[in-house]
Parts: C-alpha cells; structure tokens; sequence
C-alpha cells in the first residue's frame, strides 16, 4: 500500500490568521509558502477584490501552487520581498505572515539531507539552486568558522572538540554524507542524548547554509517599510535565536541594543505588539510534533 506523506501539516493555522486581522478587500503576503496551508486560510478570508502575493525559495513548493486568480506565487527569497512586491506594482501591504524554518516535505525527503535520520549527500539548501551547501561548510570551512557556528547557532559546549573532529577527518576523507558524519560525531555526544544533540548540529548547520539570521534581518527591516499604518506582522518562530531577533525587532525596531530617547524620554518605534506571545495548545502538539517549537508574535505597524 502506497501512503501519501502530506507535505506540510500547517502550525498554529488560526491563531496566525487571525493575528493578520484580513480585510476582505486587503493586500497580503505569505513570505513562506510550502504546502500552502496559511495561504489557503487567508484565502478563505479575503473578499474578491483582496490579493495574496506568497515566497518560497524551494521549487518542489511551487507544486502546491493554488489556482486563484487573487494569488501569485513568486519562487524567491523572502530577503527580495520589496523588490519583488515592487515588480508587481505592490508598495504597501496590509499583513505580512512568516513560518520560518524546512517543512515537513524539505525534512522527510532523504536526498534534501536535513534530517539526521536518513543517509544522504549533505545538503540542505533550501533553494536547491545555491552555491552553498552542508558539504562546503563541512569540508571547507574553517575550524574556527565551524567552532563558531556550532556555539553560535546550537549553544553546544564543546563545539571546539567537534569542529577539531571534522577538520582532522576530512585531512583524509571527504565527508559526504550525513552517515559519514553522524559516525563522526556520535561519539563526541553526550551519551543517551546522541539523537537531540546531532538534531541540534544539523539545525545550526542548516541555519548557516540557508542563511537564516541575516535573512530574517533584512527581512524584518522591510517589513517597517512596506507596511501600511494599522497593517499586520504575524511571525511563528521554531528557534529561541530566531524568536528572539523577531521579540526584539517588534519591541524597539532594533535586533539589539535600546532605542534612542528623545529629549522629552519618549521612544519611537515602527511597531506596537497586539497580543503576548502564542504558542500551541497540547492538543496541537499531540496531532503534530512539528509545533512543539513554535512561537507566534502579533505586531500591528504603528
Ligand atoms: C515551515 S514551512 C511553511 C509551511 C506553510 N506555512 C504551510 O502551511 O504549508 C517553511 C517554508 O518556507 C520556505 N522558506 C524558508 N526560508 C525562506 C526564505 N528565506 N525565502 C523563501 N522561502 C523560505 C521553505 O522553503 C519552506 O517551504
């Protein structure tokens, strides 16, 4: 018997639209469309005078194309997000929806490589079209740059002793593939936590293949931009370095440091938060292991 993997079972689906607050008649962008389940529900909302621009780097997403003449799909990085808008013809938005992270799809396909469950080439790109790959940073960059990314990106303690490991064995032997390197580390890990500890690796590995906190920075700074008065930023985050950038970014408009007082003590700053953080129920949680990680913020552009 044949079973169907879904590609993406959609996290936190109402509670993300609703944080978008659509207008039937508004301009929305989906900056993370995969299987398209956030997509769909804003659909649903809009009337039929509304639009939905949506951003996926993977090419296998754009097989979840909707047919809708409201919709356009635009096969890119969420980092162009204002170029692209501007090509067509968009310059504000109402509601700005992110669900960053690798769906299900990009994760359960052996040969993509970001799962430490299956043997495949290392990989990880979500754009399957970049230079950089899992296998360059793995067998060229240096120690220091792969000591850094596994304290950076995973928080792993002894991330010298892993980054040591990978560039004396690679000395002899390419590392090509995710057994490879799981044999490599497994080692090295905390005995009876081998599993979460290489999951950890492969998430900061991943995080600098992709790119992912730069990304999200310029993403974030032009969201201040091409929002309207009153319009709508709903983020659902997987990672605390991820959550926090966001967290911050809505409090003051900065990634780190306070905002500047003006002489009278008051702060400027591009946005105001609608509700606390959200995360998803227990019930959720049981259906999808995938939410268990997932943080949504709500902001409303001041
Ligand atoms: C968690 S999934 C989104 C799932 C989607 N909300 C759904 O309901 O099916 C994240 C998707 O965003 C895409 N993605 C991640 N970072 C991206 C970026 N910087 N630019 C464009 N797409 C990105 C990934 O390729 C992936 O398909």
């Amino acid at each position: 018997m044949m079973i169907l993997m879904e590609y993406h079972n959609p996290v936190l689906l109402k509670e993300s639209v609703d944080g978008l607050d659509v207008k039937p008649d508004g301009i929305y962008v989906d900056v993370t469309f995969g299987g398209g389940g956030h997509s769909k529900e804003i659909l649903k909302r809009l009337g039929p005078d509304g639009k939905l621009y949506a951003f996926d780097q993977d090419k296998d997403a754009l097989e979840n194309k909707i047919e809708d003449g409201r919709f356009t799909l635009i096969n890119e990085n969420f980092r162009y997000l204002k170029r692209f808008l501007r090509f067509y013809g968009i310059k504000k938005v109402d509601g700005v929806l992110g669900d960053f992270g690798v769906s299900s799809h990009q994760f359960n396909e052996a040969e993509r490589g970001f799962s430490t469950r299956f043997d495949a080439k290392l990989d990880m790109r979500m754009n399957q079209g970049d230079k950089l790959s899992a296998y360059e940073v793995i067998n060229e960059y240096e120690e220091e740059q792969l000591k850094k990314l596994f304290w950076a990106y995973a928080d792993l303690k002894n991330a010298p002793k892993l980054a040591r490991t990978i560039v004396s064995e690679r000395k002899n032997n390419p590392i090509e593939t995710s057994e490879q390197l799981n044999d490599l580390l497994k080692p090295l890990l905390f005995k009876g936590k081998e599993n979460k500890i290489l999951a950890q690796i492969y998430q900061a590995i991943r995080i600098e293949v992709n790119q992912e906190i730069e990304v999200l920075k310029e993403f974030l700074l032009q969201t201040e931009e091409i929002l309207k008065p009153g319009g709508r930023l709903s983020l659902i985050s997987y990672h605390s370095l991820e959550d926090r950038l966001v967290k911050r970014y809505i409090r003051s408009g900065l990634f780190e440091g306070e905002p500047e007082k003006d002489m009278y003590g008051n702060i400027s700053v591009p946005f105001k938060k609608v509700n606390g953080l959200i995360i998803p129920s227990k019930e959720e949680i049981q259906q999808n292991n995938r939410a268990r990680s997932a943080k949504l913020r709500v902001a409303r552009k001041l």
